[in-house]
């Protein structure tokens, strides 16, 4: 029950929003148009109900003036409720629609903001499979909820409008055992009520394991996928290593858990079909038996046994709601668990950013002072410190230190986008800032867009993108700007390498922090590379994090992280030491 209850505080919680945002009056009405026609729909039941005592009397009498009169009374039912079916599907999927478009777009704005997606990563797995929650999660929630409300609705109604006539029948024909009448008023109802409830109770009994099976299935799908996607991603490394056999062990692996759980569910559906099945056909057969007895003795005419069983099973249905979308039910459970999941992560990724253990302030000078920063990894572990130290002017820093001493974390401290640890990072206002790691990204898409990523491919010209290929030494592919491809992948590391230089000479940043981003050049064409950044950036600040001496000759600063018990520290190397001795 309590499990319930937080499952529908969930639901409220993730589908309110849409329905108070700038969408909620066309919202609003497609939900209340699927609403009426739902009522709509059931007041027809009712009228179809009182058919079928007319006309099966008319059959018993063989009254053909009646029997003719009641058909195409049948006909302009029958009519009227295609019209409102065919409707409320339409306006159902509109609404789906609406809802998920919107619904997705704010789940995109909430993981693509200020880092909030890297964030979540750090942070661990507790939203793993963001694309999953994005897509189908979505997809599946709106869906889910509107056709289980609207089914809820639909079983309610029903059930009052049914229960009125069934209790009415139940006085026409009376419960007749041995010949006797046994006046117990509405035993129809309390019939159809006792046998759903039993039938409920045994559906839960048998089904509550779904929930968590269906839950994990999904998991287990989208590791399978990812890990798919990854082999994709690498094909080249793992060919050249030979890791196909590893590889194909690997995801036979994560099938083997799809596959495995989805036996576990397949063992549980079956019982559950097993259960659900034979209660729906011995619910066929239930009523007949109930009245038999009452028709039998000539208490009660064809037409009125006809609509006791129809009216029976209106009710049988509207009680037994719970049993026929178990399935839907657990699913939809899974669903909105997992949503939850995403959601708890974003709200855990944001607050991070309101409280950062590093404080990122701004300030009115022309450099990024680093005070008393202590860096940390995200369980705790402390990694650098830097206090007092300042980047600033037109100086070009290089910063070197021992494979993980946390040169690149530091990077991402100064980007904003590593949070733990304390002290403050001062950032001059307005500043730009761009960080080139040693394997750029490439949006798959047109070159021109790929190359000036982030910004619009537009925000440069083509003869300015031509430009700067020539000069970073990729003059081949200044004619292929409008190609389309996945550059990550068709690329050299070297050319890939270039093409950030081109990005940073085109985006022309007041601060360029290179992390290795010229390491797979060979050092003249790096040598290269410096001396035009040094020529067209004149006035920016350039940070390098490199292990070539050779870079040495293009930075005016040298710092180094040296280790100092268990972590590293960050100071200006000292410069030739005056001689031994001396
Ligand atoms: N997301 C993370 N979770 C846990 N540990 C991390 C994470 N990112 C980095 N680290 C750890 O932090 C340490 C510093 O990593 P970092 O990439 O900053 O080193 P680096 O000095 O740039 O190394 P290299 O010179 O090899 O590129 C490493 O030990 C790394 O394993």
């Amino acid at each position: 029950m309590t499990n319930i209850r937080s499952t529908l505080a969930t639901v409220w919680r993730i589908a309110a929003p849409y329905f108070k945002s700038e969408d909620k009056r066309m919202g609003w009405t497609l939900l209340t148009a699927v609403v009426v026609i739902e009522l709509a729909v059931v007041g027809l039941s009712v009228l179809f109900n009182r058919w079928n005592n007319v006309f099966y009397n008319a059959l018993q009498e063989r009254n053909f003036d009646v029997f003719v009169y009641q058909l195409s009374y049948f006909c302009v039912l029958a009519a009227i409720w295609i019209a409102l079916k065919v409707y409320q599907l339409y306006l159902n999927q509109w609404l789906q629609i609406r809802w998920r478009r919107w619904m997705t777009e704010r789940y995109l704005g909430d993981w693509l903001h200020d880092a909030n997606h890297y964030k979540m990563q750090l942070l661990g797995d507790a939203a793993d499979n963001p694309d999953q929650r994005i897509a189908e999660d979505t997809q599946l929630f709106v869906e889910r909820t509107l056709a289980l409300g609207v089914g809820l609705l639909n079983a309610v109604v029903t059930l009052a409008s049914f229960v009125v006539i069934l209790w009415g029948l139940s006085d026409e024909a009376p419960l007749h055992v041995f010949g006797r009448d046994i006046p117990i008023p509405g035993y129809l109802v309390w019939g159809a009520l006792i046998y759903a409830i039993l039938g409920t109770a045994l559906t839960h009994w048998i089904g509550s394991p779904l929930a968590d099976l269906n839950f994990r299935q999904q998991r287990f799908e989208a590791d399978f996928r990812f890990n798919l996607v990854r082999a994709r991603e690498n094909a080249e490394q793992i060919a050249l290593l030979r890791g196909e056999p590893a590889e194909r062990g690997k995801l036979a692996s994560r099938f083997g858990l799809v596959a495995e759980n989805f036996m576990r569910i397949m063992s549980r559906t079956k019982k559950l079909t097993a259960f659900t099945a034979s209660y729906s056909q011995a619910s066929i057969i239930f009523p007949y038996i109930l009245v038999a007895p009452a028709y039998f003795a000539g208490k009660v005419q064809l037409g009125g046994l006809m609509q006791t069983a129809s009216a029976f099973s209106s009710v049988q249905d509207s009680l037994s709601f719970f049993i026929t979308a178990y399935r839907t039910l657990a699913e939809w459970q899974s669903v909105v668990a997992r949503l939850d999941g995403f959601e708890v992560a974003i709200h855990n990724a944001n607050t991070l950013r309101s409280n950062p253990g590093v404080a990122r302030k701004t300030t009115t000078g022309n450099a990024i002072d680093l005070d008393d920063l202590k860096l940390s990894l995200p369980a705790g572990q402390p990694l650098i410190a830097a206090d007092d130290f300042s980047i600033s002017g037109k100086e070009r820093t290089l910063i070197a230190g021992p494979s993980g001493s946390g040169k690149s974390t530091l990077f991402r401290a100064i980007a904003g986008i590593w949070p733990f640890g304390s002290g403050s990072i001062a950032i001059p206002a307005d500043a730009t800032l761009m960080m080139l790691p040693q394997r750029p990204y490439f949006p798959v898409g047109e070159l021109q867009a790929a190359i000036v990523y982030p910004s619009e491919a537009d925000a440069f010209s083509p003869a300015q993108v031509s430009e700067v290929l020539k000069e970073v030494g990729l003059p081949a592919l200044a004619d292929r700007l409008a190609e389309h491809g996945h550059w990550n992948r068709t690329l050299s590391l070297g050319e890939q390498q270039r093409l950030g230089i081109a990005r940073a000479l085109l985006h022309a940043p007041q601060y360029l922090f290179l992390d290795e981003a010229t390491a797979s050049l060979d050092e003249p064409s790096e040598a290269a590379l410096y001396r035009l950044l040094d020529r067209k950036l004149p006035d920016t600040t350039i940070v390098s994090i490199g292990h070539r001496s050779t870079l040495d000759a293009f930075h005016q600063r040298d710092a180094v992280l040296t280790r100092a018990g268990e972590i590293f520290t960050l100071q200006d190397k000292v410069q030739s030491a005056a001689p031994a001795g001396g």
